[in-house]
């Protein structure tokens, strides 16, 4: 009889529960596959009082995470806390330096720290596997880093984190505000434990930073990532660019230039013909352009207890099997520092919503301002709200929305354009820029 593979889970919340779950649910399974038994033997949380509708009968509880980590007992530390920092980096450490292996979903932490531990697993012979911090349930390490192998790579891209993508589909298909789509998103348990990372783009920029890692054979570079999130889009921008023939998605995508390596995070246009405009809700999709073949798109489950499990377990089941692949796909000292291309050199179309004062000549000023900077605009669009008289405030006009879609351009000609229209005063507030992505 093979001897068991020992696991200790550190956080027992949205995934953690499920992992427990899973493991228990497909044991026999899990043996066959991986020619070895599965099992929890200990497991630890903040509070051991809570009711978490689980059966720990029979598994221990460890004091905390550290405890957990060096607990000669276990095997395999998975780590489901969160948190780029303690407990979960010394807990994850502990366990590397002690030769166990790790499995984690903490995408905060493997951008911040992953090149640090992966240093530890190669040295001490662990395995580090953390498929589900990106995507969840979309194999997508293990496609970068097993699967395309031999392949070169120029683009990785799309949308990687559920909460955004499900805001905003909720936000266009029921018209909810943003606050009600968020709570909604809590409550299944997609949101991270501070929901500002997922709606600022920093979750997408970690997921992004670890694919452009295995894409590109570099350092894993967060910083380096132009990052913004959606909380600045608006009913009406979802509105036009529906009218326009465009989908608003959070894309995160990461491209090899002559300049370097462009990564970015951004709220973007997308035509609403394309694949990437028809993932709605919580699913996420990620497209690899492979040199010499077609695009590959993968599509599933970007978060939730279950999907996220799927992963966990998929890692453990690595574990199991013995299998030891290099975190970032080779050795932490073979991969590159990241050049990164200067992001005032993107180049792409522009979605622009501009409040016009509205008088003579306005528009004509504003064309004026795009024109000097060899910006063409493609559409432009005036409207005053139900196609009415724009209503009067003290004697004046207020201000009507102008909505101009560009062709390709940099973006710094776009922020020159623009400063050049405030100060010519006749817009009020700060425009709104969308950048559009065709293919
Ligand atoms: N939810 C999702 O869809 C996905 C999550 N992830 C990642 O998975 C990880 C876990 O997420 P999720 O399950 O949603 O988070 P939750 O907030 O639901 O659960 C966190 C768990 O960790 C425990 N915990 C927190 N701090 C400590 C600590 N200091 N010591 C011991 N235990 C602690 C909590 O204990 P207690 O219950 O007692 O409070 C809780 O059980 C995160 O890294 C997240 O980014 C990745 C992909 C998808
Ligand atoms: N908060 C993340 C969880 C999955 O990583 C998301 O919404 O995508």
């Amino acid at each position: 009889m093979v001897a068991p593979l020992r696991v200790g889970i550190a956080g027992l919340g949205t995934v953690g529960v499920e992992v427990v779950r899973l493991i228990e649910r497909q044991g026999r399974v899990l043996t066959e596959r991986t020619g070895r038994p599965v099992k929890v033997v200990a497991v630890t949380a903040r509070s051991k009082a809570k009711k978490r509708g689980i059966d720990l009968s029979g598994i221990t509880w460890a004091k905390d995470a550290l405890a957990l980590a060096s607990d000669p007992e276990v095997d395999c530390l998975v780590e489901l806390m969160g948190g780029a920092g303690d407990p979960a980096l010394s807990a994850i450490d502990t366990a590397l330096k002690a030769g166990k292996s790790v499995v984690t979903a903490n995408k905060a932490l493997i951008a911040k720290h992953g090149l640090k531990l992966a240093k530890a697993a190669e040295k001490h012979g662990g395995a580090l596997n953390f498929e589900a911090a990106v995507c969840a349930a979309i194999p997508v390490i293990k496609t970068l880093r097993e699967g395309l192998a031999g392949t070169g790579i120029s683009r990785v891209y799309g949308i990687l984190n559920g909460t955004c993508n499900y805001i905003l589909t909720r936000m266009e298909q029921e018209g909810l505000s943003f606050d009600e789509c968020l709570k909604d998103a809590q409550r299944l348990g997609y949101a991270e434990a501070d929901p500002s990372f997922d709606i600022h783009g920093h979750d997408t920029a970690q997921k992004l930073a670890i694919l452009a890692s295995l894409a590109f054979g570099t350092q894993v570079a967060e910083k380096s990532i132009y990052v913004e999130g959606i909380s600045s889009i608006a009913p009406e921008d979802l509105k036009a660019a529906a009218e326009l023939g465009y989908r608003v998605k959070l894309l995160g995508v990461a491209v090899r230039t002559a300049k370097g390596i462009e990564q970015r995070v951004h709220p973007t246009m997308v035509p609403k013909s394309s694949s990437i405009a028809q993932v709605m809700g919580v699913t996420n999709a990620v497209t690899i352009d492979g040199e010499g073949i077609p695009p590959i798109t993968l599509v599933g489950p970007g978060a939730g207890g279950a999907a996220t499990a799927s992963a966990v377990v998929a890692d453990i089941a690595d574990v199991a099997r013995g299998i030891r692949a290099a975190p970032f796909g080779r050795p932490v000292d073979k991969l590159r520092a990241t050049e990164k291309a200067p992001m005032e050199r993107h180049e792409g179309g522009y979605y622009i919503r501009l409040m016009a004062r509205d008088h003579a000549g306005t528009a004509a000023t504003i064309a004026t301002r795009l024109a000097e900077q060899k910006i063409s605009i493609e559409s432009i669009v005036q409207r005053h709200p139900n196609g009415s008289e724009p209503p009067k405030t003290a004697g004046k006009s207020a201000p009507v929305p102008v909505i101009l879609i560009t062709y390709a351009t940099h973006e710094d000609a776009v922020h020159r354009a623009l400063q050049a229209v405030q100060r010519d005063k006749v817009i009020s507030g700060k425009p709104q820029v969308i950048r559009i992505e065709k293919n």
